[in-house]
């Protein structure tokens, strides 16, 4: 296959391994008390609180801990006082909260340092006015901006691809507000032009706002001041908002907030030869902060292989697909060591197709054989696509009972074959960029992905967190098998992808 993604030496990929050795409880790090009791409510039901590999490498980092700079001669040097990083880190490895903690933290340690500086502003202001008093009684001083409550001016932004992610890093942005008092906007296009001024331009103040590229672009054009406090900027899902699509947007935010900048941190589950290129002519001084197992799928994800141009599909990867479905929906829950329980009994199974019109063609197909079947894409209803991915991201809370119902305009009525206690999304890329879909233990593709950043996206849906997963890809006509054997040779032996 091409190669796609920037290789990493084995050497190196050893010495990052004993660094996170190192690591091994989040109360090693200097993060502040009021952080730290913060983690509790971000990571609640987990008896595991290690830092992961990710958190472990980009936490130091940020704090300001760890100088790994690297230098490429003739490029530019990067503006005074900004730290720049690039944290790469494999899917569901925790980067969320890699880059909210040391955030956070900066935030309070800002805010106290501006406090004092105020009550300090305060105490000459009130000894000057003492002072002209009794030198000239009709002078009158102006009214000074309370830096610590700066409506529409946030310290930090976030900026991420979907509005689902929007969502996503706004609720573990406010699960850690509960302990550590700070203000985060989560805006997208999925919320309403109210609903956006209100949430940006609180008469509180905001410390993080988080939103998509495109959107945050076009508030910046009419508020550029919107930009001109940001002191950390994070690019979530760099791979992707440095593709060709979202490029301009992003930069175009880089740019603005720039004069203020102090850092900023790219994060990415691949480092694909665009980013590397790009990065490396711009951010010459970039920490790159890589884990170990970065472009490798890890072992505990299994890969099976269907060629759906033999008996008894002769080339009909719809009837491949369903026929797949209803063996994992009849097969019995199998137990899970690594959360030493028995696997969900409702089972959650995501099947990524390569274009945004087969979503529906796919969907429709599972629900006339039974199947409990939706099509995610841009265009789908807000409040069913929230309730959707919320039973598959376990924000949903909903009970196993309730789940096993069968949603409307799902399985075909008409069927008197039903699968129970089985649900299925099928979508695009859409939900295979930083959802984190820790419900999911299968992922058909349905398609062979374009590229290798493509299977990592896909397959890294399944498997989070230590969890066991299992990806089946459907070979059909026409499909590249020589590129599923290459994937599934390198995941047998361990190996990172190329
Ligand atoms: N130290 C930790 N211990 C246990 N679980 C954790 C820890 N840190 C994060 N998690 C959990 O891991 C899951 C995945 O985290 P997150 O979504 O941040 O991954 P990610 O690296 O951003 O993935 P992707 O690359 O797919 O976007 C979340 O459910 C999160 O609560």
């Amino acid at each position: 296959m091409q190669q796609t993604l920037h290789q990493i030496p084995y050497g190196s990929r050893s010495a990052i391994k004993r660094k996170i050795e190192e690591i091994d409880s989040f109360e090693s790090l200097p993060l502040m008390d009021e952080v730290q009791r913060a983690i509790k409510d971000a990571l609640p039901d987990l008896d595991y609180r290690r830092p992961t590999p990710a958190q472990a490498v980009a936490i130091p980092a940020m704090l300001g801990l760890s100088q790994t700079k690297r230098r490429t001669k003739g490029n530019k040097p990067e503006k005074d006082g900004l730290e720049s990083f690039l944290l790469a880190a494999e899917t569901g490895s925790g980067k969320t909260l890699a880059y909210l903690l040391p955030v956070i933290d900066a935030i309070k340690r800002e805010e106290a340092i501006e406090k004092e500086e105020l009550i300090a502003q305060e105490q000459q202001e009130a000894e000057a006015r003492e002072k002209e008093k009794s030198n000239d009684i009709f002078s009158a001083s102006a009214p000074k901006l309370n830096k610590a409550t700066d409506p529409a001016r946030p310290r930090a932004v976030i900026l991420v691809p979907s509005a689902e992610l929007v969502a996503q890093v706004g609720a573990v942005a406010k699960a850690l507000s509960h302990e550590v008092k700070f203000r985060a906007a989560p805006v997208s296009a999925k919320n309403s032009a109210t609903v956006i001024r209100n949430r940006i331009f609180n008469e509180n103040g905001v410390d993080v706002l988080i939103s998509t590229p495109p959107l945050l672009a076009s508030i910046a054009a009419t508020s550029p001041n919107i930009l001109a406090r940001v002191t950390h900027l994070i690019i979530d899902e760099a791979d992707s908002l440095m593709d060709r699509s979202f490029k301009p947007f992003t930069t175009e935010i880089l740019e603005r907030a720039t004069p203020s900048l102090k850092k900023l941190l790219m994060c990415s589950a691949t480092i694909p030869k665009y980013l590397d290129k790009y990065l490396a002519a711009q951010f010459p001084d970039m920490q790159r902060l890589v884990t170990p197992n970065l472009h490798a799928i890890p072992r505990r994800v299994q890969l099976g292989v269907i060629d759906v141009n033999k008996d008894p599909y002769r080339g009909n990867k719809q009837l491949a697909c369903a026929d797949t479905i209803w063996q994992i929906g009849r097969a019995s829950s199998d137990y899970d060591p690594s959360e030493g329980r028995e696997a969900m009994s409702v089972k959650r199974i995501l099947v990524f197709v390569n274009e945004r019109e087969e979503t529906d063609e796919v969907a429709k197909y599972l629900a006339k054989k039974g199947i409990d079947a939706i099509a995610f894409h841009r265009d789908t209803d807000p409040s069913r696509q929230a309730k959707l991915l919320a039973s598959f991201t376990g924000t949903g809370k909903t009970s196993e009972a309730s789940d096993a119902s069968p949603a409307p305009n799902t399985a075909d009525a008409s069927n008197k074959r039903h699968l129970a206690n089985t649900k299925v999304i099928v979508t695009t890329d859409l939900g295979s960029r930083g959802i984190d879909t820790v419900e999911v233990r299968h992922v058909i593709l349905y398609d062979v992905p374009h590229t290798t950043i493509d299977f990592i996206h896909r397959l890294g849906r399944t498997g989070r967190m230590g969890r066991r997963g299992r990806g089946i890809v459907l070979v059909g006509p026409g499909d590249r098998a020589d590129i599923v054997k290459e994937v599934r040779d390198a995941m047998f032996r361990g190996e990172a992808l190329i």
